[in-house]
Formats: C-alpha cells, structure tokens, sequence
C-alpha cells in the first residue's frame, strides 16, 4: 500500500486533472489510498466567504460561494463531458448545506463556521476527481474523511482521536480495497464527535497524509508537488536552488516547523513512528527523481538550508513596573500566547523585557495585545522577515541580510535565525 497527496496546484485545471490520472495509471496493481485537497486556490476563496459571512456581508458570501459553484460545475462538465451524472447531486448537496450555513444567524465562533465553510473544499475536488477517474477508467472508491478522521472540536486546528480514528480506519478504510485498488479521500478535514466538521490547519492534507500512511502501515508516501523535489530554499524566493535527492525526518521536521512551506511540519510524526518514508516527487515529471526523506538519509553533503517567513510581527512586551521577568511571568506570557492560539516563532527575553516574532495575523494579535497589556506595556513592529539558514555559511548570511536591519538573532552550531527589516538607506525619503 502506498499514500500519495495531490495539492490544490496539481489539481488546478482540466489538464493537471488529468494528468493525476495518468500518474495514478503509471502505478497499475498497487493498492493506492489518495488523500487531495482543495482544488487550485479554492481554500482561500472559501475563507472570503467565511469572512464575509461572519461580518454578516451575506449577500456577498453568496455571491462568492455561488462562483465557486460554477467553476467547480463547469469544470466536472468538462471532464465528464456531460452535465447528467450522480456527481451533479453530490455537488448539489455540499453546496446546498453551505448555503444552509449561510442562512443562520452567526451565534457560535468564527473558528466554528470557517471549518463548516472551508471543509467543503476538499469535498468538492474529491468528488470530482473520484468521478473523473472512475469514468476515465480508473476505478475507485470515494471516502467521506469525516466517517473516520475523529477530533476534537479545537476548530481550525483540530486533534485526531487517534484511536478511535486507527480503529475506523481498520473497520471502514481497508475494507474498501476488497473491491478496488484505489481509495480518494479529503486531506484537511475531520468530525467531531458531535458530527460536526473540523480542519486540521492550514496546508493539512500532507498530515492527512502521514496519519493514513501509519494507520496503514504504508510502505511509503508520496507528496506531488510542482516542484522537481525537495530544495534547499523555495525557489520562487530564492534563485540557484537545488533539489536534495535524501534528508532525515528530523532535518525537515525542524525545517516545517521553522515555516518551509513545502510541508506541513505534522505530517513527519507519524511516518518516522513507523519509518515509513517520504518522496516529494514532481507531478510534472514523475520520472524526476524527487526527495526521499527517512531515518537514515545521508545528510554529509547537505548544502545550507534556507526558510524565509515573510509577514512577520515583533511583539515586544515589558514590565510596567520594572519588575524583572521571571519563570512566572513567562509562564503567564505564554498562558496568553496559547489562549490566543497564537504560535510563537522566535523569542528572546531580557531583565524586564520579553520579545518574540509571530505570524502577522490581525485578527488574533488584537486580540493578543489587549490580552498582554493587562499586566503589560506592549508595543509591535511589523512587515518583518524571519530568515533560518541550517547549515550556514558566513557569506551566505553576509548575502541574504544584504540591506536589512537585524531586529533579532538567535544562533545554534547548526542554525541561524534573524528576524529582519528591510532597511532604509539614510536620507531616503519614504
Ligand atoms: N524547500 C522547498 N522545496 C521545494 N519547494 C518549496 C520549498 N519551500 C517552499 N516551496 C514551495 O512549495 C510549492 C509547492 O507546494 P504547494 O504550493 O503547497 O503545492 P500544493 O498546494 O499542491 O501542495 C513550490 O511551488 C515552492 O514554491
Ligand atoms: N486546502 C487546504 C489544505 C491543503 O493542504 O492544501 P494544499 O495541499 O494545496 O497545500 C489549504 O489550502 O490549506
């Protein structure tokens, strides 16, 4: 058994469709669970209609789901080459409890009606895709994730039950290849166990993913991206980048986490528990040779490994009193940071004085400043840049902070991290 992920860029048009399709036939005999997102950018659509909803624009929410509707229809017509088929209901159906949701009253949280809105996503291109591949030949079997992915209700960030999910995947997922080598189900998405609809966190599918190639026991998993692989920096921020044919799980858990967009750092957990590998392969070209990330990777020849974060804040917190910040006091700050669900990227703490770079993220730093200055006096900077170079080079670095103020900077034997802002030449008028 083998997982593949196909991203929302792999499934942006008629012809990366089905383009999947022949990948997905280069593969004949093997039993293939396929976890997809959303197609193209759909995700970010569905949060303007969240957004819009909840600000109680409904009008323009409908305007705006209604759009999504009809791509997402005119592009199935397309691939099916007919408007009459059972998928045009299944489609109806997602849409039309969307629609529901948008006729209520928004009366529980922002949080709560984004996952019911933005899930329908990865239900939408799943089915699409399912129907494609079934009328192209390729026969499969469609999973709702939600029968088994169960969570908590921490909405837009939701916990697996891991084992009543392990156990519904057992029960309900490996019982669907007795009749087809094929499985597709929704990354991002799971239930409650009030039946109601939760996301994983932003560019979860790769996590979907990871959790369904260890309940499995998957001899592999294989990320397609529009990428040759895995490179030492995103190449659409870095020119000279180069692929990284093998790396550790722990290289490129630290890597996610310090913000690589090209994995979600919770998807490594569960393939290093069961050693199970990881290929980022490009869906362009699938007979590139990608990335293999595993245990024992050969790591000597790493080049430095480049994260740029962009839209960052600097949120700088003191004492009112001068009272010195202690374990306490840092205990509190954090306290305030997790009850905001705010992630905190880099931090550094004085005698009086507690700083640290976070998300630019308006909504909960509002929230979060008001919250601090209770007992605080807080003050931000934003429009900054964390960048984290692993393995670094003194000209390399000398480089990449060519014209930037270093507000920040934190250095391990094997890592840098320096939160920047362009600098301002003097005498340069704003
Ligand atoms: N270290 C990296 N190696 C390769 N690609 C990267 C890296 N960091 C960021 N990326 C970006 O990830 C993109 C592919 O991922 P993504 O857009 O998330 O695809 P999908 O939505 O299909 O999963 C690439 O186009 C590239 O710009
Ligand atoms: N569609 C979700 C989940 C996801 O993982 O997407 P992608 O695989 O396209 O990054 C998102 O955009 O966040």
């Amino acid at each position: 058994m083998k997982v593949f992920k196909f991203g929302g860029a792999s499934l942006e048009s008629i012809e990366r469709i089905q383009h999947v399709g022949k990948i997905v036939q280069a593969f004949p005999g093997e039993k293939l669970l396929i976890v997809a997102s959303a197609m193209g950018k759909t995700t970010n659509e569905l949060e303007k209609v969240a957004q819009n909803f909840f600000m109680r624009k409904r009008e323009i929410a409908a305007q705006l789901l209604y759009n999504i509707e009809q791509q997402h229809v005119h592009l199935a017509e397309q691939l099916l080459g007919t408007n009459e088929h059972p998928l045009f209901t299944q489609l109806q159906q997602f849409f039309t409890e969307v629609e529901w949701t948008l006729g209520e009253k928004p009366i529980r949280t922002y949080d709560y009606y984004y996952d019911q809105i933005v899930s329908m996503g990865e239900l939408i291109s799943t089915a699409i895709v399912s129907a494609y591949f079934n009328h192209a030949g390729i026969s499969n079997n469609w999973l709702d994730v939600r029968d088994v992915f169960r969570t908590d209700d921490n909405f837009r960030d939701a916990n697996i039950d891991w084992d009543y999910t392990q156990n519904a995947v057992n029960t309900i997922v490996k019982p669907l290849f007795n009749n087809s080598n094929i499985v597709i189900a929704q990354g991002f998405i799971g239930s409650t166990d009030q039946n109601e609809t939760v996301t994983l966190g932003r560019e979860g599918s790769d996590y979907t993913a990871g959790v369904f190639a260890n309940m499995l026991d998957a001899e592999s998993q294989t990320i397609w991206k529009d990428v040759e692989g895995f490179k030492n920096a995103d190449p659409k921020l870095f020119p000279n980048t180069v692929v990284i044919p093998e790396i550790t799980f722990s290289e490129v858990i630290e890597l996610a986490y310090y913000g690589a967009q090209v994995i979600h750092p919770k998807t490594i957990k569960p393939l290093q528990n069961k050693q199970i590998p990881l290929y980022v392969k490009c869906f362009l070209d699938k007979d590139l040779p990608g990335t293999v990330i595993k245990e024992d990777a050969d790591v000597k020849k790493l080049p430095p490994l480049i994260v740029l974060k962009k839209n960052q804040v600097l949120i700088s917190v003191k004492s009112r009193n001068y009272a010195f910040i202690t374990e306490d006091k840092i205990s509190d700050i954090y306290e305030i940071f997790h009850a905001c669900k705010v992630k905190i990227n880099l931090m550094q703490n004085g005698a009086i004085s507690f700083s640290c770079c976070i998300d630019n993220n308006p909504d909960k730093i509002e929230l979060l400043i008001k919250a601090l200055h209770v007992d605080f006096k807080v003050k931000y900077n934003e429009g900054l840049e964390l960048l984290t170079v692993r393995h670094y080079q003194p000209e390399l670095l000398r480089e990449l902070t060519t014209d930037r103020q270093i507000l920040l900077e934190q250095r391990s034997l094997k890592t840098v991290q320096l939160l920047m802002k362009l600098a301002v030449a003097e005498g340069s008028v704003l």
